[in-house]
């Protein structure tokens, strides 16, 4: 059978260590070390590796508040969403992610930005 979303993903272990690697570089990336810097990013990765693992048909649930709750004490804007995701696929691309599957979970989270994006 065909390797599930999750499992190209690298399972629970692959998604830790992508968030481990995502986070480092959201830190580096001049646009988004703002907007991290400060956080519990423990605790954001934690939740990232759930949401993602849930997203990507893995056994796993967000047990958290939703994502325009999360979101609505910072101000973000159409291009911060971008430079996140643009962020988020070079942690893929390290990682040996295949393509199609990078795309699949792109596709899941994008339409997330109409509770993310809230700066016009
Ligand atoms: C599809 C895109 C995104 C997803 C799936 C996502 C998901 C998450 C999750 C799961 C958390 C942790 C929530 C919790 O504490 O329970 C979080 C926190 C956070 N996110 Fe996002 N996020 C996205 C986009 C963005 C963007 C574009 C920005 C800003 C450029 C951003 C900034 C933050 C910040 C600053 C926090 C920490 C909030 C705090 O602890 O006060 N996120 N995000």
């Amino acid at each position: 059978a065909d390797a599930t979303l999750y499992q190209q993903f690298g399972e629970r272990a692959g998604l830790v260590a992508l968030m481990d690697d995502f986070m480092q570089r959201l830190l580096a990336d001049p646009r988004m070390n703002p907007f991290f810097k400060d956080v519990d990013q423990a605790h954001v990765k934690a939740q990232l590796v759930d949401q993602i693992c849930e997203v990507a048909g893995g056994p796993c649930r967000l047990d958290g508040p939703d994502m325009k709750s999360v979101h609505n004490g910072v101000d973000i804007t159409r291009a911060d969403f971008n430079a996140l995701v643009e962020v988020l696929q070079q942690a893929m691309d390290a990682r040996g992610i295949p393509f199609s599957a990078q795309n699949q979970l792109l596709g899941k989270l994008a339409p997330m930005h109409r509770d993310i994006v809230n700066v016009p």
